[in-house]
């Protein structure tokens, strides 16, 4: 089936806010090596696009979880595929993820990560949907806050389709 995809935000106002984003951190982690976590697969289209536009230096790393299988709606697990491969303590972290909705996969990551003693810790999202959370999650950088809609796009999917769509879509029924 191929749905009907309708733009939410634009592929120039996606750029134009990474940049931004990317400005404010390289500001914050002047002087410190940034270690970028990336929430597989869903951030990795916006790591990839913040991290070239950040000035400090920066190491990546990479975690897989899943809670939204095929589906629209979180099953409510949160499963870890993938765990990185480097240890994080000592280090100045970022979670980069695609979206914030119920907010169980940041909170169960943030919790899991803590344990493991970076120096920092922090979360950048590029979409966070505030109506829907069901978890209270402190994010520090958010890109754009958007309705209670399904989106794809830009690293989001739907049932694994989408993710390179270069702009933040709705799927229209
Ligand atoms: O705040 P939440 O309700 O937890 O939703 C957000 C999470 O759900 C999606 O990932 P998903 O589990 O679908 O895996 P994916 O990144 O591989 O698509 C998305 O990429 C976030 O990681
Ligand atoms: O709106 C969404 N779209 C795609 N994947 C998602 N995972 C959580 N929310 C969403
Ligand atoms: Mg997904």
């Amino acid at each position: 089936m191929v749905e009907k995809i309708g733009t939410l935000i634009t592929e120039e106002e996606v750029a134009k806010r990474i940049e931004e984003m990317a400005k404010e951190i390289s500001e914050e982690y002047k002087g410190r090596t940034l270690h970028l976590i990336c929430v597989l697969k869903g951030g990795v289209v916006f790591m990839c696009d913040l991290a070239k536009k950040i000035s400090v230096p920066v190491t990546m790393d990479f975690m897989a979880v899943s809670s939204y299988g095929d589906e629209k709606v979180s099953s409510g697990i949160v499963k870890i595929v993938k765990d990185l491969d480097d240890a994080i303590e000592g280090k100045d972290v970022i979670i980069v993820e695609d979206i914030i909705d119920s907010g169980r996969t940041l909170s169960y990551l943030i919790q899991i990560l803590k344990e493991r003693k970076p120096n920092t810790i922090k979360l950048c999202t590029l979409l966070d949907k505030p109506e829907t959370r069901v978890v209270d999650v402190a994010v520090d950088y958010v890109g754009f806050e958007i309705p209670d809609k399904f989106v794809v796009g830009y690293g989001l999917d739907y049932a694994q389709k989408y993710r390179n769509l270069p702009y933040v879509g709705i799927i229209e029924q």
